[in-house]
């Protein structure tokens, strides 16, 4: 078995893939904060045989799980972001200093569709543009929804938006607190995703597919305007483009990787972003 770990700040992801099938066997997480102590919800590491991490935790998270698996499983996978990789040039000035989870999402952006804008809404929300011809301009970082929240210390930390509830309801204004911070930190983010990608887009003359990611991809999917596909094992398929391990792997073919997104034509982009600059 292969068992992927995507250990981000909030949460520490795995998942457990069968080398032969290529099949996904069972999925988990643990707060990241909180030790691996066995018992909790992570796979039994004795039907593991190789494992491939992504990790943006502090650096000891990372030493005490390669710590806690290096005698119990044959090989150990750690990806790291590189000036280049899979076609991909980092547009980091200093490469290795962009998150390996945006870097991950890069590289799947653009082994799928050639070019892309990859959107990771987790602890942070993380935008990345890579160009087709592979070039990764960078990107942007802003706080995620929870953090957003948290900041207000309104009390309305552990109410999340009901990722089914009706759209506008997210853009009326707020009745009570809860409603009023929700509607609030929906807004910041969906805005800054919509006026971001527009901007790239008219910038680099180029309209890219988008590719959304993270705990918090299907909330805030539902305020981006432009086509986009939610890939929640994005981060992992760029461990499994970095790592082929299994037939389908090394044919390229990503787990769970939608079909890219048809992006608008550059001229409609134009035209939203024109009308925009008018409000
Ligand atoms: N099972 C869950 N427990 C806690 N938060 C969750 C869960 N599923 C989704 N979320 C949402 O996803 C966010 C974490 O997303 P994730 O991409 O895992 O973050 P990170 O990669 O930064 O750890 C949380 O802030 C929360 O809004
Ligand atoms: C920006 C991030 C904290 C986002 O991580 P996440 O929200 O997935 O926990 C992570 O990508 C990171 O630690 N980046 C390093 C700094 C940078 O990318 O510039
Ligand atoms: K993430």
């Amino acid at each position: 078995m292969i068992l992927d770990l995507d250990i981000g700040n909030t949460l520490s992801k795995w998942r457990l893939k069968d080398s032969a099938s290529s099949e996904i066997r069972s999925r988990g997480a643990v707060w990241t904060r909180e030790e691996w102590r066995p018992g909790a919800d992570i796979p039994d590491l004795d039907i593991v045989d190789t494992v491939r991490i992504s990790s943006v935790a502090r650096r000891s998270v990372l030493a005490q799980t390669e710590q806690l698996l290096k005698d119990r499983v044959r090989a150990v996978h750690v990806a790291r972001s590189s000036r280049e990789a899979l076609g991909v040039t980092n547009g980091y000035v200093e490469p290795e200093r962009l998150g390996v989870d945006r870097w991950m999402g890069a590289l799947a952006g653009y082994q799928l569709a050639g070019g892309s804008c990859t959107v990771d809404c987790g602890s942070a929300i993380t935008i990345d543009f890579v160009l087709p011809g592979g070039r990764h301009l960078g990107g942007y970082i802003l706080p995620g929804l929870r953090l957003m929240k948290e900041s207000l210390k309104l009390g309305t930390r552990n109410v999340a938006i009901d990722p089914d509830s009706e759209a506008d309801e997210l853009l009326a204004p707020g009745r009570r607190t809860v409603e009023a911070v929700n509607h609030g930190i929906y807004m910041a983010a969906v805005s800054a995703v919509n006026r971001i990608y527009s901007e790239v887009c008219d910038r680099e003359g180029v309209a890219l597919p988008m590719l959304v990611t993270g705990g918090d991809a299907r909330v805030v999917s539902r305020g981006i305007r432009v086509p986009h596909a939610i890939w929640p094992d994005m981060v992992y398929a760029g461990l499994e483009a970095c790592f082929p391990l299994t037939a389908a792997e090394r044919a390229g073919r990503m787990a769970g990787a939608p079909v890219p997104p048809k992006p608008v034509a550059l001229e409609k982009i134009r035209a939203g972003l024109a009308f925009s600059m008018l409000l």
